[in-house]
């Protein structure tokens, strides 16, 4: 469930266009970019009334603010912020009961370290 849709586009089939609608199908909330002069931007998680979770349209918008980032010559780094107060409450739980097409469980025990932290976070559970 990810903002470029790999999971649906590599087994479903769907183009990355496809996956665009069907997130924009979810609205609600806003990534806010703040590109600073010193080279310094402040991404914002906004989306209050649900606890800044992401909804598919979130999903499409930071999809395009990362590209935006990437593209920033001037960039030397960027804080990710969650606006008031909370930080983010993960994804959209609409979104999810309506477009999840497999669960994934991340059975922790003993180390996850680096990659394999990576790992379980990229899981739907842990
Ligand atoms: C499939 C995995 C996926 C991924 O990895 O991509 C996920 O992230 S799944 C989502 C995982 N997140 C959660 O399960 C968090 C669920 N929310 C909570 O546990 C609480 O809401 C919490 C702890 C964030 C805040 O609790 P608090 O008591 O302070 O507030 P409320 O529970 O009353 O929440 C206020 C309001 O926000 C809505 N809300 C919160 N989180 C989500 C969410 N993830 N999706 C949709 N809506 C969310 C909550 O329903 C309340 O709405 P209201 O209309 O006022 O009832």
């Amino acid at each position: 469930f990810t903002s470029s849709g790999s999971v649906y586009s590599s087994i479903h089939g769907f183009s990355q266009e496809e996956i665009k609608e069907k997130l924009l199908a979810f609205p609600g909330g806003s990534i806010d970019l703040l590109k600073q002069d010193s080279g310094i931007a402040v991404l914002t998680i906004n989306n209050p009334p649900r606890m800044n979770a992401f909804s598919g349209a979130m999903m499409v918008d930071l999809e395009e603010k990362v590209t935006q980032l990437e593209n920033w010559t001037d960039g030397k780094g960027v804080i990710v912020q969650g606006a008031a107060q909370t930080f983010c409450s993960g994804s959209d739980l609409n979104a999810v009961r309506a477009m999840l097409p497999l669960i994934s469980v991340a059975l922790v025990e003993g180390n996850a370290l680096g990659g394999g932290a990576e790992l379980t976070t990229a899981c739907d559970f842990r």
